[in-house]
């Protein structure tokens, strides 16, 4: 062979794509998977739209999930993070939800996977340059989903006939996992909602855990005939069955939605194991958090609560607006999500 001393170079040095995060449908058509190239990974059942898991880079998961929890969509999952939507809890007193079920109807109803986007993270990554090859550390992803009134099952929108338009996103990034909702009226008449998100947090040992960022807030304390109390100037300890409805921020205004509308958000919560951080929950637009855990009895209780000690190993921490109901006149369009981080 005749060697060319002018022959071109190998083209290594060219540019090629950053690795992208990739997103992959269940053969069963079941639920969405994305995982980042840097190795953050989370799952959503098309089910309630409700993330079953939500992994680091080294595969940590930081939901908690029942291993009775139903994913065939006969009920709504016991764990990770199912949506309430469009009543807390359940409220025979206000007729335009009587009907409904326990929580709603979102997070029993299919959600339509309306697509992905890819965007750079906003939030500066802790990772440093040398490690952002191709800046596959900065990337984030974003899962859509969607929930109408046209959607609903026949039996279920006669119990509520509004035209409603949900959609709920799914944002993953190195640092932090957010999930947001978009509820708008559609139809011609005015309706009334109530919006929460359902995390359940993973921890090593309830005994351990503290929660700070509720100092001096009120609360309704749902196993305690739903008296009115005032978070003392420490941080919350769970010791026994926990239901409290706490009020971090003003009620956002009706049909809020644009920032300017929104409502001064509450301090984040922070859940402390140990003496160390594990997550950090802002909320955006949400003025309530729900911390709930159901220790023994009721743990003993749930069919789909497995193993029963699992109460050990989880926390829910909900953000929502259920404080109250929020009124959307034809054609508005409410906001709110949360932010959780592991640090
Ligand atoms: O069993 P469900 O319907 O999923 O609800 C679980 C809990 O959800 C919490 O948000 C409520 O405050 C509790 O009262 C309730 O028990």
């Amino acid at each position: 062979m005749v060697g060319r001393s002018n022959r071109p170079s190998a083209l290594s040095a060219t540019p090629g794509l950053a690795p992208q995060p990739q997103v992959t449908i269940s053969p069963d058509n079941a639920s969405v998977s994305a995982v980042l190239p840097t190795g953050e990974s989370v799952t959503v059942l098309l089910h309630g739209a409700t993330v079953t898991s939500w992994c680091d880079a080294a595969g940590n998961e930081k939901l908690w999930l029942s291993e009775a929890a139903k994913l065939d969509g006969s009920k709504a999952v016991r764990g990770g993070i199912p949506l309430v939507f469009p009543v807390f809890g359940t409220d025979k007193s206000h007729a335009a939800v009587a009907g409904l079920p326990q929580h709603g109807f979102a997070r029993t109803s299919r959600f339509e996977f309306l697509g992905k986007s890819t965007s750079e993270s906003l939030t500066p990554s802790t990772a440093g340059p040398s490690s952002s090859k191709n800046n596959a550390a900065d990337l984030t992803v974003k899962l859509d989903f969607g929930l109408s009134g046209a959607g609903l099952d026949a039996e279920t929108r006669k119990l509520w006939p509004y035209d409603f338009n949900l959609i709920y996103s799914v944002n993953l990034n190195r640092e932090s996992l957010t999930t947001g909702l978009v509820v708008s009226n559609d139809g011609d008449k005015p309706f009334e909602c109530q919006v929460l998100m359902h995390t359940y947090l993973r921890v090593q040992d309830i005994t351990k855990v503290e929660i700070k960022g509720l100092e001096n807030k009120s609360y309704v304390d749902k196993v305690d005939g739903a008296k009115t109390k005032t978070q003392p100037d420490g941080p919350v300890t769970i010791t026994g069955e926990t239901d409290r409805v706490y009020t971090t921020a003003s009620a956002p205004t009706a049909g809020s939605g644009s920032s300017s509308e929104s409502t001064s958000p509450g301090a984040p919560v922070t859940v402390l194991e140990a003496g160390k951080t594990v997550f950090t929950v802002a909320q955006d637009n949400l003025p309530n958090v729900v911390v709930w855990n159901p220790w023994t009895d009721k743990a003993k209780g749930m069919s789909d609560f497995e193993p029963k000690d699992g109460f050990r190993n989880m926390l829910c921490i909900e953000p929502g607006s259920v404080g109250g109901w929020q009124t959307l006149e034809p054609g508005e369009a409410y906001e709110g999500a949360q932010t959780i981080s592991c640090s």
